[in-house]
């Protein structure tokens, strides 16, 4: 394991002790065709929410075309993932199958597996943007039965926020299911599947914007004549306290707004309130709303 895997997996750890362990059924096999940032997080999450441990344990299997695959079950060897070779054989023994590729593989895939799809009628999860549950039904057998996930990077620490929403055919089992192996890696939410686009805007793909207002202010500190690392490490810090404080008060009976928020940073007259204006002069709401609106515009262009 990297130094950076092995970073991750313990963060991850100490998120997942706030949340109870997560369930499939007993004996599920789990296949996952692909095994990049998103399914090696999920795979990762998986083994230290022990769902590969004990009785009725879950078997996790891994496939990739370009070592992938391999190097996520060499990482994790005697932890209950095994690397299978041929994405045929991965569906012949799965039952669920987890696409983790790029949303343009996705049909390249299907088709490669047409024939195993169909015989093994195993429950298909897709993680991409864009492929709405009509256009992933179109590409696989009749009858298939479907549900989409949309986590996010922040999976790899158990802190992800993922949506759910399956397919007329998928039954309330098949979603319990998904929504088992997706709290591995963080909270889930049950949305209707007309939301999804604005919730890659919102979560899917926010975690990116998020960073790149890190990396902004941290280098705003950096001008201010404060070192990189610490500068980082004191953005990272008031962020995070920041969405713990909206967590808080949304939970709480007479919980304020993110508006009033702001208000209460805001003295009259002070330094926060210079800051805030000059942030709206250049535009800073507004490039928020414009790029979730960019988000999900792309997301229904992937999806045509
Ligand atoms: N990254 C993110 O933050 C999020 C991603 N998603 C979705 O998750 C999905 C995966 O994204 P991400 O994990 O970032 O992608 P990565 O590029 O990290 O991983 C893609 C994986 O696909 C594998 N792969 C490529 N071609 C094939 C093929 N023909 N057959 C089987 N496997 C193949 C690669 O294997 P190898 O390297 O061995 O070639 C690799 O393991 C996407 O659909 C994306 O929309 C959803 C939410 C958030
Ligand atoms: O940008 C992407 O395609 C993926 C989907 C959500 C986050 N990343």
């Amino acid at each position: 394991m990297t130094s950076q895997a092995a970073h991750a997996t313990q963060q991850a750890q100490s998120v997942r002790q706030d949340r109870p362990c997560p369930a499939v059924p007993p004996g599920t096999t789990i296949g996952f065709i692909g095994a990049g940032n998103m399914a090696g997080a999920i795979v990762r999450g998986a083994v230290a929410a022990g769902l590969t441990q004990g009785q009725g344990a879950a078997r996790l299997l891994v496939t990739s075309p370009h070592g992938s695959a391999a190097a996520l079950a060499g990482e994790l060897a005697g932890q209950g993932v095994e690397h299978v070779a041929q994405a045929q054989d991965l569906v012949h023994a799965s039952d669920v199958v987890v696409l983790g590729v790029k949303p343009t593989i996705v049909p390249v895939v299907f088709e490669q597996l047409r024939e195993e799809l169909a015989e093994r009628r195993a429950l298909v999860v897709s993680l991409a943007a864009g492929l709405t549950l009509a256009r992933l039904e179109e590409m696989l057998p009749e009858g298939a039965r479907v549900v989409r996930a949309m986590p996010n990077v922040a999976a790899a620490v158990g802190a992800s926020m993922t949506a759910l929403a399956a397919s007329s055919r998928a039954s309330e089992e098949d979603l319990a299911l998904v929504e088992g192996l997706m709290a591995a890696v963080g909270r889930t939410a049950r949305i209707a599947e007309k939301d999804f686009s604005a919730f890659v805007g919102l979560a899917g793909s926010s975690p990116a914007f998020v960073f790149t207002f890190i990396e902004a202010l941290a280098r705003a500190g950096v001008l201010a004549g404060i070192p990189k690392a610490q500068a980082v490490d004191i953005v990272t810090q008031a962020v995070l306290g920041s969405a713990l404080t909206v967590q808080a008060d949304a939970g709480a009976e007479d919980g304020r707004t993110p508006t009033d928020l702001v208000d209460a940073v805001c003295s009259p007259g002070g330094t926060t309130v210079a800051g805030l204006v000059a942030m709206e002069r250049a535009g800073f709401s507004n490039a928020v709303i414009e790029g979730v609106r960019a988000t999900v515009a792309r997301d229904h262009e992937l999806g045509a």
